[in-house]
């Protein structure tokens, strides 16, 4: 009898660490599981792996995971003495050779300039087998005053760039009859943020795309990963626009503020990659908690959203911007 008590008692905490767990969790179950159980990120060695919007936040710290898996890289984005100075501190951290690493500046916005550089990168690692779709742009400002120039950049830039230099990409993966396309979305990408109007938009967008070209290549062992991300420490709020793109919203992240270390959301990310998952959740609570919620339970979600909506809006009209990507 005493026996099965400490046997109920055992199972008893069992469930609470594990409920605790989850309620402390910073992903969701699925990715949670792969990260005890799965493929871990040194299961990528040797794989090319093209990180666009590499010379700084999340992109910058996927070059460091992924150099430290072994991963031969290439980094885009813009600014390339940035992007030499990533190059120089993954070959620092993982001792890598510098010929694994290919720095290829690039404009997501060059559409006509994707295919060439597609060459370049073939041409020099012979192969790709992950393009992570990480360059973006952020957004605050109410709907209504935002500019119909400010959709169209913000589509241009975080659905467009990913689709052409995917469709650039696409024919390489599809005669190899391999490859993997990521691509960093956002909670704000799940349901409509209250003062993120065209960024959510866009990023909606991008799962549209995206989900349908998984469903179309699938067969053809082509893997498409959506990262459904909360708020994480990066360059976002200060290039954000806000109603108009002459106006960028200026802001730095301060280090107390509750987002996630870039570090540990790229790590989480990778163990994602490795596992070839279709779509994951990062993100710290509130927001993980309410991509749940809006998952299973919608019309609570609206319900709550529509609370949180009034207490943001107010915050704008008041002109404080600071709120979470
Ligand atoms: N920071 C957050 O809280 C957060 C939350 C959810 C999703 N995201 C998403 O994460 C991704 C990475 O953003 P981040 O937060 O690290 O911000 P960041 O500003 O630090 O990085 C953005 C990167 O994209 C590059 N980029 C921007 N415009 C480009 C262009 N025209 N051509 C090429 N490169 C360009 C920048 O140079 C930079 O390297 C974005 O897609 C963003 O929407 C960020």
């Amino acid at each position: 009898m005493e026996w099965c008590l400490v046997a109920f008692l055992l199972v008893v905490v069992y469930l609470v660490t594990q409920g605790l767990r989850l309620l402390f969790a910073e992903t969701d179950l699925v990715l949670q599981w792969c990260e005890l159980f799965g493929n871990s990120p040194a299961s990528l060695s040797e794989k090319v792996v093209w990180i666009t919007g590499a010379s700084s936040g999340l992109g910058e710290a996927l070059s460091y995971e992924l150099a430290e898996a072994g991963c031969c890289l290439v980094l885009s984005a813009r600014r390339q003495e940035r992007l030499n100075d990533v190059k120089a501190c993954c070959i620092e951290r993982s001792r890598m050779k510098a010929d694994k690493i290919l720095v290829l500046p690039l404009d997501m916005l060059a559409f006509d300039t994707h295919k060439q550089a597609v060459e370049t990168v073939l041409k020099y690692f012979k192969k790709i087998d992950i393009l992570i779709n990480n360059a973006g742009r952020s957004q605050r400002a109410l709907w209504e005053r935002t500019s119909l120039n400010t959709d169209q950049e913000m589509l241009k830039l975080n659905v467009l760039g990913p689709l052409s230099l995917t469709k650039a990409v696409l024919p390489h993966m599809l005669d190899r009859r391999v490859g993997h396309i990521v691509c960093t979305s956002s909670v704000a990408g799940k349901f409509g943020a209250p003062g993120l109007g065209s960024y959510s938009c866009s990023k909606h967008a991008l799962h549209g795309a995206f989900n349908c070209l998984r469903n179309e290549t699938h067969d053809r062992n082509i893997h498409v990963t959506m990262v459904v991300a909360g708020p994480f420490f990066s360059e976002a709020l200060i290039h954000a626009f806000t109603e108009s793109t002459e106006k960028n919203l200026g802001l730095e992240m301060k280090p107390g503020e509750k987002r996630m270390h870039t570090k540990h959301f790229a790590h989480h990310m990778v163990v994602a990659i490795a596992n070839k998952l279709d779509e994951v959740w990062i993100s710290m609570h509130p927001e993980l908690a309410f991509v749940y919620i809006n998952q299973y339970f919608p019309a609570i979600a609206q319900r709550l959203a529509a609370i949180v909506a009034r207490k943001r809006l107010q915050k704008i009209r008041e002109g404080k911007t600071d709120l979470h990507s």
